[in-house]
């Protein structure tokens, strides 16, 4: 279960060389929701929302500049170790280490986590056969496809079995296959029982997978609840309707 209580971030940049110009983008801005166990939460929002800054901030990997996040009860920043050990992260880079074989970057990421060797090699080995990836289990990451890359990294994010599960832009890049295989997978973690978030961009993948749906937009979250909740909060008949008369914009929403 993911509890996320006024969550605000901002970004500091400075441009220009021979005049150095400061200004502050506004990622987040006091963000709440819950998003419970069983049930696919989707985050929904166009190019810039703050969908991976959302997903950075509960991942620990950045953190807020105020609010709180409790991952299964445990607060990011007061107990961070116990919160990571219930999680699983598919980031936005989905970077690899190029000359270990998909198996081996899997088992690392499980012996990280604390995994037993032998654990370890069971986990990754059931995940390889899960996402059908024998057939280059044993081959160096270096060169593989984008989708062969998006499976070692799924599995990479699984292998510790984590309760709660954030996949940013999880079917980004793959064929039709992939992306079939990808929703697949996340139904077989809500039904068994797992707090699975994933972002996008793209409104039908997210109407087509999600219980829940929180709609952000220039860091803050526009509208949320269940697709049929969304219709009578817009009073439209048609989700991508209800979508963009949430949004305000088309932009980005449909790409
Ligand atoms: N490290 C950073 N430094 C400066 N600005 C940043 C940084 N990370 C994010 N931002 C800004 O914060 C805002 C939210 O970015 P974020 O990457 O969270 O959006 P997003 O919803 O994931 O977008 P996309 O769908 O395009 O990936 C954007 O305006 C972005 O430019």
């Amino acid at each position: 279960m993911i509890e996320v209580i006024k969550v605000a971030k901002h970004f500091e940049t400075v441009t220009g060389r021979l005049r150095r110009v400061k200004s502050q983008v506004e990622a987040l801005k006091e963000v709440s929701f819950t998003a419970a166990d069983g049930e696919v939460t989707g985050l929904l929002g166009p190019n810039g929302a703050g969908k991976t800054t959302l997903l950075r901030i509960l991942a620990g990997v950045i953190r807020a500049d105020s609010g709180s996040v409790r991952i299964d009860g445990h607060d990011i920043e007061r107990e961070g170790a116990a919160a990571r050990r219930q999680l699983g992260l598919l980031g936005d880079a989905k970077g690899l280490y190029p000359r270990l074989s998909a198996r081996e970057n899997i088992e690392y990421f499980a012996k990280l986590q604390g995994l037993p060797d032998q654990l370890a090699a069971e986990r990754s080995q059931q995940l390889i056969e899960r996402l059908g990836m024998s057939k280059i289990a044993d081959r160096p990451a270096l060169g593989f496809s984008q989708g062969e890359r998006m499976k070692t990294a799924v599995a990479r994010a699984l292998v510790h079995d984590p309760q709660t599960i954030l996949l940013d832009e999880p079917t980004n890049g793959l064929d039709i296959l992939a992306t079939r295989a990808m929703r697949g997978l996340i139904q077989d973690l809500r039904q068994s029982g797992k707090c699975v978030m994933f972002s996008s961009h793209l409104m039908q993948e997210v109407a087509a997978l999600c219980d829940r749906i929180l709609i952000i937009h220039g860091g803050q979250v526009v509208a949320a609840g269940t697709p049929s909740d969304l219709l009578a909060q817009s009073g439209c008949d048609q989700l991508e309707d209800a979508f963009v008369k949430l949004l305000g914009t088309e932009e980005g929403l449909f790409g």
